[in-house]
């Protein structure tokens, strides 16, 4: 008798992908999905901006794609979770404020231009996709490392509204920004993100575009909550 074996996709854990620009609001509706439902998180461009940091504490070149591969590859990072988010510990360093900085932001936009930092990240990435499910923020989680989930955001806001956004969460932090500065760095990193050669910021086929712009948070967790109801998920 010949025995087929048919891949089923459907067999593995569900994935919801929120992918978008910088600011539009995939890591604060991604953390309330997780937490409403109870899944697990992945906050992808953590792992961009801590490569990033590594590379640039090592002095490493940021076009340097084989060294910068293998920082990815062999991170030293712990994410501890905590009351109030999840604590970063890169090579036993607190750095849960310094990765969110908009520096560090562009440092993770160069490193994830380089297609062997991206794979090196992909199977640490896919390892998230646990039961009962998966909430995965990002740029290419529709399109690439989920390409097979079965609900797919693609969360945008007006470039004006990001960088407001972007502006007062540094600012409420005690992170020094200015506003025209930080405008440009989203606009400069935007572009870098659409235009580069390996899995470009762009909507996968089949997701569903939100634009926050004048939505509430609890307005897109409601119009996300209701397509994982369509799909009778929940
Ligand atoms: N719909 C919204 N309306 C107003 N502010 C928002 C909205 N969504 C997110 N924010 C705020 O904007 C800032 C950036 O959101 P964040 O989730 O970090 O964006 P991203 O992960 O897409 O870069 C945060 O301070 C967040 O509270
Ligand atoms: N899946 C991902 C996630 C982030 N990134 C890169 O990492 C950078 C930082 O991502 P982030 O999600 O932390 O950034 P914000 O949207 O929070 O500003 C992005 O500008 C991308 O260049 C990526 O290339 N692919």
């Amino acid at each position: 008798m010949k025995v087929v074996i048919v891949s089923n996709p459907q067999a593995l854990p569900v994935v919801i992908t929120v992918d978008g620009p910088s600011g539009a609001g995939k890591g604060t509706v991604c953390a309330i999905l997780a937490e409403a439902l109870g899944w697990h998180l992945l906050d992808s461009g953590a792992l961009y901006r801590i490569t990033g940091l590594a590379s640039d504490r090592r002095g490493i070149a940021l076009d340097s794609e084989e060294l910068v591969a293998d920082v990815a590859a062999n991170l030293d990072v712990r994410f501890i979770p905590t009351g109030s988010g999840v604590q970063v510990i890169l090579e036993g360093d607190d750095v849960t404020t310094t990765i969110r900085t908009e520096e560090v932001g562009s440092l993770a936009s160069q490193v994830a231009a380089l297609p062997k930092v991206r794979e090196a990240l992909l199977q640490r990435q896919r390892d998230f996709r646990q039961a009962p499910g998966l909430i995965a923020d990002g740029r290419d989680m529709g399109t690439v490392v989920f390409a097979d989930a079965q609900i797919k955001v693609f969360l945008t806001a007006s470039a004006e509204e990001r960088g407001q956004r972007r502006y007062k969460q540094l600012t409420e932090k005690g992170i020094d920004a200015s506003l025209p500065a930080l405008i440009e760095d989203i606009r400069v990193r935007d572009e870098r993100d659409s235009n580069r050669a390996v899995a470009p910021l762009r909507p996968a086929s089949d997701a569903t575009v939100i634009d926050s712009t004048s939505l509430s948070i609890e307005e897109v967790r409601e119009e996300i909550l209701s397509l994982v109801r369509q799909a009778g998920l929940i």
